[in-house]
């Protein structure tokens, strides 16, 4: 069913340099949640977090009623089982064969038998649309099915959270909608807890249902997807036009004069995000492909999208 994930004034440092501090969201059980942010903001190094590889200097995570990052190595251990976890290029075994890649984890953390094990490899295989590559060796077949068969390798513990490192990373834009519907999909087949790291906007406007941004050290925002694309913060609007105007820079911060000028010259109110709340268009959601059930939270996720949708209608 997935389980709830809740974070609370959590701090990350390397030495003297602090990655983000006190960040608090919840990534609520079952749901698709993104996180975006500039390059080098911790995005990659809040999952590490999540999944107990990175200890925090302060915060706490707290999955199915234990804060993780206070458990000793063997507890962590079992709640890692929890976790499905999607590196960035798959991070397959290069001499294995995919078969012998997905059913890994089944061989290393479980006593099932072979044949066991051959019905739920084949089984993820299906999912994610590689029947037929089992004998394919990983440096024989395109990054877009390394990608999903490392997808494949996440489900086969049947995770109850899967944490996604930039999936859509070196993809075309073709692999990259088909891999968004496959997320969507599989979400809602398997109803596990997501969160997704990207830098690809599209992506992000479109598959979750929730949304965070990272920024100078800070969690900017995060919340519901519609809130979100629709805001007027100035950082979370420009992160999410991919433009070179406004509060985030090449390699660091602009100064607040300069910020006020570049929205000014676009005609984004006065750079303090004073528009009218609700004036940016909202992309419609990604839905399940055919035959394949929304899950119950869409009903109220659609209602709450009219809504927002009517205001913005009534204040045009
Ligand atoms: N193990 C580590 N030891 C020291 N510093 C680290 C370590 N891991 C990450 N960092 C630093 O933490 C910062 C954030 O890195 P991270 O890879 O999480 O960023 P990111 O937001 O995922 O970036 P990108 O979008 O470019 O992938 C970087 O400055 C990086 O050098």
């Amino acid at each position: 069913m997935g389980v709830e994930i809740c974070v609370e004034g959590l701090t990350k440092s390397f030495g003297h340099q602090v990655i983000w501090q006190d960040v608090s969201l919840t990534l609520p059980a079952g749901e698709v949640s993104v996180m975006l942010g500039p390059s080098g903001t911790g995005k990659s190094v809040f999952l590490k977090t999540l999944v107990g590889l990175l200890k925090p200097e302060r915060g706490s995570i707290t999955i199915q009623g234990r804060d993780i990052t206070k458990l000793r190595e063997h507890d962590l251990y079992e709640v890692r089982k929890l976790f499905g976890v999607l590196f960035q290029d798959g991070a397959l075994f290069g001499s294995m064969n995919l078969y012998d890649n997905i059913a890994f984890p089944l061989r290393e953390h479980t006593r099932k038998s072979e044949s066991e094990i051959r019905r739920i490899v084949l089984e993820k295989m299906d999912m994610v649309g590689l029947i037929g590559a089992e004998g394919k060796l990983p440096g024989e077949i395109s990054g877009g099915m390394r990608k999903r068969a490392g997808l494949a390798r996440a489900l086969v513990l049947d995770p109850e959270i899967i944490l996604f490192d930039e999936p859509d990373s070196g993809l075309d834009p073709v692999r990259v909608a088909y891999l968004n519907q496959l997320i969507v999909d599989l979400n809602a087949q398997i109803d596990a807890t997501f969160l997704i790291v990207t830098h690809d906007i599209a992506s992000a406007r479109q598959v979750p249902d929730n949304i965070g941004l990272l920024f100078r050290r800070e969690l900017v925002m995060f919340g519901p997807r519609e809130e979100l694309l629709t805001s007027n913060e100035p950082v979370v609007r420009q992160f999410l036009n991919g433009r070179m105007q406004g509060p985030i820079g090449m390699a660091e911060e602009k100064d607040a004069a300069q910020v006020e000028q570049e929205l000014a010259a676009l005609g984004d109110s006065d750079g303090k995000g004073t528009q009218t709340p609700g004036s940016q268009a909202l992309t419609p959601r990604l839905l399940p492909g055919p035959g394949i059930p929304r899950p119950p939270r869409w009903e109220a996720i659609a209602r709450r999208e009219a809504a927002l949708h009517r205001t913005t209608v009534a204040s045009a």
